[in-house]
């Protein structure tokens, strides 16, 4: 069964290799989403996080789905914003999820914010720009992370976003090696070398947006739907069965029923139908001209990343 997929972490966890994104899913929508997924479709990892606003009816749709806490992953993350006070920033998606323990909890960017600027979770300066805390150090709030996770407030910790650049200010003084680094991957930025570099370090690349997040093209992409239907598959499940065969966990956002079932099936059939062939030529589309980002909030900072340079 797809929700038997899982992938060990280097703490000895397992995660479920298939988990259900909620950004941008909507009031309304969420918690429908959340019980659909986990009491009909056999979801049993929810990605979640502070800054979407909508944990509290995450947590409903946890609740309303009636599958006990302990058969469950849940994964938060600590907003920029928070970087000081990351016990804070767990406390209130806590409360708002409903749960005493997150499975996984992770610094959402690599960007401390100002805690006292003019927005709770995107403070601007006079000129517009996100207000950066430059006087922070990642290295930290990692300390923090390692402190809840001794705590048992979280049982594992890891990043989000990280470059190779930014895993460095934390790495040398870190007690606990992350778990985890969640990044944007699909086969328009797979981003080779830090998933080789993160492997070297035991650390496991997850995939966020790995559709291409909404209006994605990669679901029209030629080589993709060629793929799809040589095996009767369709492009989303080529998607996500492209990074589960390089041992990649995947949060694939829906708040449509039909496609939430389809995607944990879809995937764990893609997982299996897949053919080396069809990995390598997925693996080459972003060095042949297709290189390609979706998620690129205006940081003020350079995180690191060789195909994104932010404006500084
Ligand atoms: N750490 C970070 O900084 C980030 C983390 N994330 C996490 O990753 C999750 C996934 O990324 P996200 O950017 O949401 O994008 P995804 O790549 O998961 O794409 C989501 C979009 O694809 C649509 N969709 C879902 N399934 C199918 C399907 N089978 N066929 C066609 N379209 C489909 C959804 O529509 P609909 O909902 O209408 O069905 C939605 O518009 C997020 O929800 C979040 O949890 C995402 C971005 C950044
Ligand atoms: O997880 C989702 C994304 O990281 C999202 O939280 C950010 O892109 C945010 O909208 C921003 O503008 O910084």
């Amino acid at each position: 069964m797809a929700a038997d997929l899982k992938i060990k972490l280097n703490d000895g966890r397992e995660i479920p290799a298939i988990g259900l994104g909620t950004w941008q899913s909507q009031p309304g929508e969420v918690e429908n989403a959340v019980a659909h997924a986990i009491k009909e479709a056999g979801y049993r990892h929810i990605d979640c996080a502070w800054v979407y606003g909508n944990e509290k009816e995450v947590g409903d749709g946890i609740k309303a789905s009636g599958v006990p806490r302990d058969q469950l992953w849940i994964t938060g993350k600590v907003w920029c914003t928070y970087h000081t006070r990351v016990e804070e920033s767990l406390n209130e998606t806590l409360e708002k999820l409903g749960t005493d323990y997150l499975d996984l909890f992770l610094i959402h960017w690599p960007v401390p914010l100002n805690p006292k600027g003019n927005h709770p979770a995107f403070p601007t300066l006079p000129d517009g720009k996100r207000d950066v805390d430059h006087s922070w150090k990642l290295s930290d709030t990692w300390k923090q992370m390692e402190a809840l996770q001794k705590a048992g407030k979280v049982k594992s910790i890891g990043v989000s976003n990280f470059s190779e650049a930014k895993l460095a200010e934390i790495l040398p003084s870190a007690e606990v090696i992350p778990a985890v680094n969640q990044l944007e991957l699909h086969p328009y930025n797979p981003q080779h070398e830090l998933v080789a570099f993160l492997k070297s370090k035991g650390i496991v690349a997850q995939a966020y947006s790995p559709l291409g997040s909404a209006g994605s093209p990669l679901l029209q992409d030629e080589t993709v739907v060629r793929i799809a239907e040589k095996h009767g598959l369709q492009p989303a499940f080529v998607l996500l069965g492209y990074l589960l065969s390089k041992g990649i966990p995947v949060v694939p956002k829906s708040v449509t029923p039909a496609r939430i079932s389809a995607n944990i099936e879809g995937a764990a059939a893609a997982f299996k139908k897949l053919e080396q062939a069809d990995i390598a030529e997925l693996d080459k589309l972003a060095a042949e001209g297709k290189q390609r980002r979706f998620i690129t909030p205006p940081w003020p900072v350079d995180l690191g990343f060789k195909d994104w340079k932010n404006p500084v």
